[in-house]
């Protein structure tokens, strides 16, 4: 049984990374404010049959970047990472931000991919005034966490309406989810926001149709403009399977875990 933890140094970059289990490599990228421990109760489920390979992104977690990291330059990154580790191709999960991330990977380098699941994410946004006007509401996001420090854009931030569904969960799990939030960097979320936020990365509106693996998207019912982007997602994807999850939010993997480890184990286990 595969148990590694260890750093991954390629340019100005130094990845934390954790490899756990042994198997078929499933590659799992977390949200915004997250890091490797979003898919900790999820790995120590299914370890026994996959090889988890689970990251720090750019700006989270242990990861060190001496400079930002755009979305191509990171997916890049990865690209060599994978190669490095000799586990091409993998299974591919990312989550909100991981899900964008885990997408533009897909894009960018498609033989690195067997499969790609996308828990509540998007392609990015179609037009150019779009991404301007979400370049400039990130940057001012980046602003506020830098002038008024982490506990107060925590405090912002899990209050925003697409979370309101998690204030429903028992105390234990909404303080876990805010402590993976708080142990992050001012400076690592600004960066991430003004370097890999939905209005920096490419979209992908444009490829999607070209795009031939195995797609899995899931949402939460409760998430009406995920579960709406991922409905005109899917027409592009006409191949994907589209699992809504009935009475679920945004993080479908926090609120409906069973129901999320199922859904994610049997559709990589179909693309073997
Ligand atoms: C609020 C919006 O955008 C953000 C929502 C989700 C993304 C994310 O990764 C959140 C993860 C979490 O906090 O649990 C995040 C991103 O993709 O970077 C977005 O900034 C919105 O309404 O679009």
């Amino acid at each position: 049984m595969r148990n590694d933890q260890l750093y991954y140094t390629i340019n100005d970059a130094s990845y934390w990374y954790e490899i756990h289990g042994e198997g078929t490599p499933v590659l799992m990228l977390h949200g915004f404010t997250g890091s490797i421990s979003t898919w900790s109760n999820f790995v120590s489920n299914w370890k026994s049959e996959w090889q988890f390979i689970i990251i720090d992104l750019p700006g989270h977690g242990k990861t060190v970047t001496s400079t930002p990291r755009s979305m191509e330059t990171f997916c890049l990154e990865m690209k060599q990472f994978l190669e490095y580790l000799n586990e091409t191709p993998v299974h591919l999960v990312g989550y909100s931000m991981g899900g964008r991330t885990a997408l533009s990977l897909a894009m960018l380098h498609p033989e690195l991919i067997k499969s790609l699941v996308l828990e509540s994410a998007s392609p990015g946004l179609a037009y150019k005034d779009e991404r301007k006007c979400r370049r400039e509401h990130d940057d001012n996001l980046a602003r506020r966490i830098m002038d008024e420090g982490m506990e107060s854009f925590i405090d912002f931030w899990e209050n925003i309406s697409l979370f309101s569904t998690q204030k429903n969960l028992p105390l234990e799990k909404k303080q876990s989810v805010r402590d993976e939030r708080l142990a992050q960097s001012e400076e690592g979320l600004a960066q991430s926001l003004r370097y890999m936020g939905t209005g920096s990365q490419p979209s992908w509106w444009k490829n999607l149709s070209q795009f031939t693996k195995p797609v899995l998207l899931v949402t939460g019912e409760l998430d009406e403009k995920f579960t709406e982007i991922n409905k005109r997602m899917k027409k592009q994807l006409s191949l994907a399977e589209f699992v809504i999850c009935e009475n679920a939010g945004h993080a479908i993997h926090v609120e409906k875990p069973e129901i999320f480890g199922k859904l994610v184990t049997e559709f990589i286990s179909m693309n073997k």
